[in-house]
């Protein structure tokens, strides 16, 4: 049964059952809309009250449903609405989480009481939609509307004590949310219903309406660039404000109906179910997630504490896993201990705020110079800066102190996980694990597997990833494994664009104004233009070891670009210096400027290699770029290195700030169509036959010649996941 009724003395307790998360499928609301009838027209039944199976309320509509027919029936609104006329109080008892239509289920009600460890929100904004069972309609009458616009538009998962604080929920409770609500439910029998249904309610305020929402509107399309669902759910709050309840729900819908028609919230919804296909990998040996049980993490060690390790060591930490952070000397220990604990007291501040006591939930650091105390972790992330040499040392050492069931994980982001693990005594237990920065904040986690990477150490390192909050991605091993690897054509097209006759804040625009947080010029000055430098160096692709007679713009036969490394040789590294494809305030300065300086730089560049001007428009730009980035992906799928395009997908979705209102750069070129993107790259590869890196991949190829399929048809092109680097 999709929701069922006891009763308790003489209160119903309905309970919505349809694990795993209690989505409100058709079934479900049909099922409820038979429980209510039952128990209103039941005489013995004085109140009710409404829960979800295995301590969840309700994690909302049910997502599969949208497009189908199946949303059409008995719409989750009219259930609100009867709820809310029900002569009997009924009360949410909110367990777990109330989101979306969960919570918009409980607005319904009379009451609501949560459980302390529950989590409430309207998060559809994450999903391109807006709460359109009446939840834009009911808040802002509830909460008011600066709080509702805040809770709706950012879709965040607001903790029980803040929920309470905003007028959200009526009660906390330590025990049992449903004892409590049967004890609530009891009380107010009886009791005058009229000032308890939301809907009723008139929005009082002393602010000018008017000005603060469209103040609102210019802040929030700053800050969402191109994505319409926060400001569809803005007009919906602010039709709250405008109209009686009924009307504001009659916008509500037709906002849903028109944000359905822009293709948004296609392209957020398969990204949702992408990160959670991520999490169920697969090996090219045919193992699966299911068949592998992860070992338990109990201690872990970090070795450095850069930017990087101090991410981690509080991601750790914040998962309950005590640390050890070691460093090389006093000084770097004593700086990383400082940055660590400040962090570690933001966090504990917040704990605090909701209720919690922070020694309950975060976990000890200990700062230590000496290896020898990680005789016990059962895991060790380095975190030291990219050098193989140094890398291979540490994992030497490593090999001899650490336990042998010990998992070895090393934090880079492209260099061999092969080479560094046949150093050590367990190449099996040696996996790349590649953080983003702020690694405590950003969600992604590359998860890179080596030839001799057990599945149980695969197992370890992805259920690691979920334990700390992470969106993880297991990828195979080759230079700079995919996200890096693929912004390779991406950055090389930027380059080339710069010196056909744009420049840096043209190219940043355009792709800025597709959507990526960073056009492609500010990203590399945040990164530090001397990272790639240092490596072209090493690669003999720039200073001293470059053959003489090499001529400027070409490798190996090939075209490139000098301009990053001219740059670093003026000693611009970007933000660090102050100086890069931009002018800062200072060094570590992070307002971007056109510069002067590089604007006469590439027109005097131009002149000396003879380059014919010809400006890309704000299309072509993008074209070139975001085709480039994607025909990257699809050579990654071929060589085995992801297993399937939406892995790639949430790799950019989460770690490189592509917009994901389109989904993904493999979801992208589906959109537009695989045959477009393929003829596009055709032509220009055959206009440059001396950029390989725009030659449609053959996988592009293949699936262009059949007519482009949709991208879940794709693997069965792509095959299982061989790596055949
Ligand atoms: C004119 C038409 C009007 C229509 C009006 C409709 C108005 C209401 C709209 C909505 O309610 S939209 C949905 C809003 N809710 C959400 O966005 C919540 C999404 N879910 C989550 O954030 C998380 O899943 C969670 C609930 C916090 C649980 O996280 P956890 O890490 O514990 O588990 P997951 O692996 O994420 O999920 C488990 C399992 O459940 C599936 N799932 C989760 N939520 C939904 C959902 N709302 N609908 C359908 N399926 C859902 C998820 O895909 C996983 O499935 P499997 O991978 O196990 O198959």
């Amino acid at each position: 049964m999709a929701a069922t009724r006891r009763l308790v003395n003489t209160v119903a307790v309905i309970t919505i059952n349809h694990p795993p998360v209690n989505a409100l499928s058709s079934s479900v609301r049909h099922a409820l809309v038979e429980e209510f009838g039952k128990a209103s027209k039941d005489p013995t039944v004085e109140a009710i009250v409404l829960n979800g199976s295995n301590g969840k309320f309700s994690a909302g509509a049910d997502i599969r449903e949208f497009g189908t027919s199946a949303i059409k029936t008995v719409s989750l609104e009219d259930i609100n609405g009867t709820i809310e006329a029900s002569q009997k109080p009924v009360v949410a008892a909110i367990e777990g989480i109330a989101l979306g239509g969960g919570l918009e289920l409980a607005l319904a009600c009379h009451y609501r009481v949560a459980d302390i460890q529950s989590r409430v929100g309207l998060p559809e904004v994450l999903i391109g939609i807006l709460p359109a069972a009446g939840g834009t309609q009911r808040l802002p009458r509830l909460i008011g509307i600066p709080a509702a616009l805040d809770v709706i538009v950012r879709g965040r998962h607001i903790p029980a004590t803040e929920a309470l604080n905003l007028g959200i929920v009526d009660e906390v409770v330590q025990g049992s949310a449903v004892d409590a609500a049967i004890q609530l439910a009891q009380k107010v029998i009886g009791l005058p219903l009229n000032k308890r249904r939301l809907s009723t309610l008139r929005i009082s305020s002393n602010l000018n309406m008017e000005d603060f929402l469209d103040t609102t509107v210019e802040k929030t399309k700053k800050q969402f660039r191109g994505a319409q669902a926060p400001m569809a759910c803005i007009e919906a709050v602010r039709a709250s404000v405008l109209l009686p309840y009924h009307r504001g729900v009659e916008k509500e819908r037709q906002l849903f109906l028109s944000l359905w028609a822009t293709g948004q919230p296609q392209a957020q919804q398969y990204a949702f179910f992408s990160e959670r296909e991520a999490a169920k990998w697969s090996h090219p040996s045919g193992a699966r997630w299911y068949s592998e049980e992860p070992k338990l993490v109990r201690t872990a060690a970090v070795i450095g504490l850069g930017t990087m390790g101090r991410g981690i060591v509080i991601s750790l930490s914040k998962a309950n896993i005590p640390v050890i952070a070691i460093e090389q000397d006093a000084y770097q220990l004593e700086m990383g201990k400082k940055a660590v604990n400040s962090l570690l007291e933001r966090e504990a501040e917040k704990l605090k705020q909701q209720g919690f006591s922070p020694g309950s939930k975060l976990a000890s650091v200990h700062f230590t110079l000496a290896f020898g105390e990680l005789q016990d972790v059962d895991l060790v992330i380095e975190a030291v800066y990219e050098n193989m040499e140094l890398k291979k040392e540490i994992f030497r050492k490593l090999s001899s102190v650490c336990k042998s069931n010990a998992f070895l994980c090393t934090n880079t982001s492209g260099l061999n996980i092969d080479e560094i693990a046949s150093v050590t005594d367990r190449p099996n237990q040696v996996i790349g694990t590649h953080f983003f920065s702020p690694a405590n904040i950003m969600k992604l986690l590359e998860v890179v597997r080596g030839q001799q990477t057990s599945l149980t150490t695969i197992a370890t390192a992805m259920n690691l990833g979920k334990i700390l909050g992470k969106v993880t991605v297991l990828v195979g091993n080759c230079p700079l494994f995919v996200g890096n690897r693929m912004l390779g054509p991406y950055l090389e097209q930027a380059s080339y664009l710069l010196e056909e006759g744009c420049y840096p804040e043209t190219v940043d625009r355009a792709m800025e104004e597709f959507g990526f947080a960073m056009g492609p010029f500010r990203m590399m000055d945040l990164a530090g233009l001397d990272v790639g430098w240092r490596s072209r160096t090493e690669k003999g692709l720039t200073g001293a070891n470059v053959p003489q007679g090499t001529p400027a713009r070409k490798r190996l036969g090939n075209r490139y670009s000098p301009l990053a490394d001219l740059l670093c040789e003026s000693g611009r590294f970007g933000q660090k210096t102050g100086k890069g494809w931009y002018q800062y305030e200072k060094p570590g300065g992070r307002t971007a400027r056109p510069d002067p300086w590089v604007k006469d730089f590439l027109q005097k560049y131009r002149k000396t290699h003879q380059i014919k001007q010809q400006p890309s428009n704000q299309e072509q730009i993008v074209e070139r770029c975001v085709y480039a980035l994607a025909n990257e992906g699809f050579r990654i799928l071929e060589d085995g290195i992801a297993s399937c395009p939406e892995d790639i997908d949430v790799i950019y979705n989460n770690g490189y700030g592509w917009p994901k209102y389109r989904g993904g750069p493999m979801y992208y070129a589906s959109f537009v169509g695989l045959p477009k993107v393929f003829n596009t790259l055709e032509k220009y590869y055959k206009a440059n036959a001396d950029v390989p890196s725009m030659k449609p991949a053959f996988l592009l190829k293949k699936l262009a010649a059949v007519g482009g399929p949709p991208i879940k048809e794709w693997r069965l092109q792509v095959g299982k996941p061989v790596n055949k680097l």
